[in-house]
């Protein structure tokens, strides 16, 4: 009778294992075997474990480890209580049963073997296979959910470290543009009250915009719905300090442009329309984009034609308290006309007439806000002078698509862009009066304005040839939205309780002099 068979040593472990031992190796494959259940599960239905959260943690999955584990076990162990099973053992079996041998290596093998079994080789076999490629599966799936729970957690940065990401922040969805459409955009003063209405129009038209800004009179409240968008930067400079950055076109709207804000500071207002046109001229020349100047209405003056044709040369003092951005406004023209001539730098002009529409300021000092506050708030609405003077008003959508118009076209002679619609001031403040509902505002006159223009009137035949605009918003429409707007100002402000607005008079501003 041969010897007991040899049993064969496992490659790589030494002797046969004792059936205890084996059953403590069986369990830790049945460990394995539940995790990798666990982990099919996870994988498989990731929608329905995260929309269950049944593995919010991995105390969730070990726990379901556990079960499957004592399920396994108690199968495990039932099949093998008399008989430990192993790889070796089952080619030992299969080797003594071919010598009829018993696992003392007793005899003949007796037939019950096979019964105390309870599982035939085969079996066996298959399921050590089957636990094989579960481990292998097992292994690859948990170093993707590692590198997916890295993802997931902290972004590969260690816990220490982490941070919560800062929350999405919506915004106005903008059209999408192509490197060829797409322009970059500098717009000087694009805080302020027309400047931050052109960032909305370009940004949404899928444009890249910086907007510069020193806030003296722009606000950022009126561009922070854009701040965090990867179109847009905001940047804190003032325009006479030079400014360098590769772009396609400038639109230089920066100036104080109430009488009241541009004669607080006379100095500073005529730098601004000539060392920060220069600046943006230069910036212009460096990296040949276009440059659009806010020219106004104001460079005609006190006019003797009416209305007022961009051929007018108009009327002004040249010493008077309007004369820092009349004249400002007038060298700024002639600064633009100068560097396109001796170098060649593109230009377009824009004679801006009186606009109006939200975001002007409360204490803006222009009749539009002031008026429009005293009926608000029942006070009188004060008229400078005997109110026979007369202007004619556009609403600013309106200003903002002409200076696009304007901009997109070849056209470098200056453009008046106005409403020919035209008021008295006394005729105005009557209107207005009438929009908000309930006021009780009486109309009152006081003293007139220095060198106060007494009639203005955009000819706008050029506007509509040259670059085919027209202003779309009646008077009446734009100052219902505009009252609309400052009704909700002066509510924000006693909510936050800040004292009423008191409407500026021109010059009113304790100016630096
Ligand atoms: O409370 C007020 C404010 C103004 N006015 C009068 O209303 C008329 C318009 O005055 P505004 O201050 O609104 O504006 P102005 O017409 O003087 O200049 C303005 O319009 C042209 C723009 O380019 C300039 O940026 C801006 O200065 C003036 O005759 C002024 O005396 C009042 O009667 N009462």
């Amino acid at each position: 009778m041969a010897g007991p068979a040899k049993a064969r040593q496992r490659p790589g472990l030494q002797g046969p294992y004792p059936s205890v031992s084996f059953s403590i190796l069986k369990s830790l494959h049945a460990s394995t075997y539940s995790i990798h259940v666990a982990a099919i599960i996870r994988m498989l239905s990731p929608r329905l474990v995260r929309s269950h959260h049944w593995f919010p943690t991995m105390a969730a999955r070990g726990a379901c480890a556990v079960l499957v584990l004592i399920f396994l076990l108690f199968v495990l162990i039932s099949h093998t209580s008399n008989k430990s099973i192993s790889s070796d053992s089952v080619v030992e079996t299969r080797e003594r049963m071919s010598n009829g041998l018993d696992e003392e290596g007793q005899g003949d093998a007796p037939v019950e073997t096979n019964k105390n079994a309870g599982i035939s080789d085969d079996t066996v076999s298959s399921l050590l296979e089957r636990i094989k490629v579960l481990e292998d599966e097992l292994s690859s799936m948990r170093t993707r959910m590692d590198d997916a729970e890295n993802r997931e957690g902290n972004n590969g940065i260690p816990d220490e470290m982490a941070v919560p990401l800062p929350t999405t922040k919506s915004f106005p969805s903008v059209r999408y543009r192509n490197e060829e459409t797409r322009k970059r955009v500098l717009i000087t003063g694009g805080a302020g009250f027309v400047g931050s209405h052109l960032v909305d129009k370009l940004m949404l038209d899928g444009h890249e915009i910086i907007a510069l800004d020193n806030y003296f009179t722009g606000r950022k409240k009126n561009i922070e719905h854009w701040i965090g968008h990867p179109n847009f930067e905001m940047v804190h400079h003032d325009v006479v300090n030079p400014y360098f950055v590769e772009v396609d076109q400038i639109y230089h709207l920066a100036s104080p442009a109430s009488p009241p804000h541009y004669m607080y500071n006379p100095v500073k207002t005529i730098k601004t329309n000539t060392l920060g046109t220069i600046n943006m001229l230069g910036l212009a020349k460096r990296v040949k984009a276009t440059v659009l100047l806010a020219s106004t209405s104001e460079v005609y003056g006190d006019p003797e034609v009416h209305p007022q044709p961009e051929t007018y040369w108009g009327h002004v003092n040249t010493i008077g308290p309007r004369a820092c951005y009349d004249e400002g406004k007038r060298v700024a023209e002639s600064l633009m006309v100068a560097y396109n001539k001796q170098e060649n730098v593109k230009i377009r002009i824009a004679r801006i007439f009186n606009t109006f529409g939200p975001r002007m300021h409360m204490n803006d000092g222009r009749v539009v806000s002031n008026f429009i506050i005293q009926a608000l708030q029942d006070k009188p609405i004060t008229i400078y002078g005997n109110g026979t003077q007369t202007r004619s008003f556009q609403y600013v959508t309106d200003l903002v698509d002409g200076l696009i118009a304007l901009m997109n076209s070849n056209y470098s002679l200056p453009v008046n862009i106005g409403n020919p619609e035209e008021h008295t001031i006394g005729e105005f403040a009557t209107i207005i009066r009438d929009l908000v509902p309930g006021s009780t505002s009486e109309i009152v006159n006081q003293e007139s304005q220095q060198d106060d223009p007494q009639q203005r009137r955009p000819d706008i035949r050029r506007a509509a040839e040259q670059i085919q605009w027209r202003p779309q918003v009646l008077m009446k429409d734009g100052l219902l939205k505009t009252i609309e707007y400052f009704r909700a100002e002066i509510d924000r402000n006693k909510r936050g309780g800040k004292p009423p607005p008191e409407p500026v008079r021109h010059g009113g501003l304790e100016s630096r002099r």
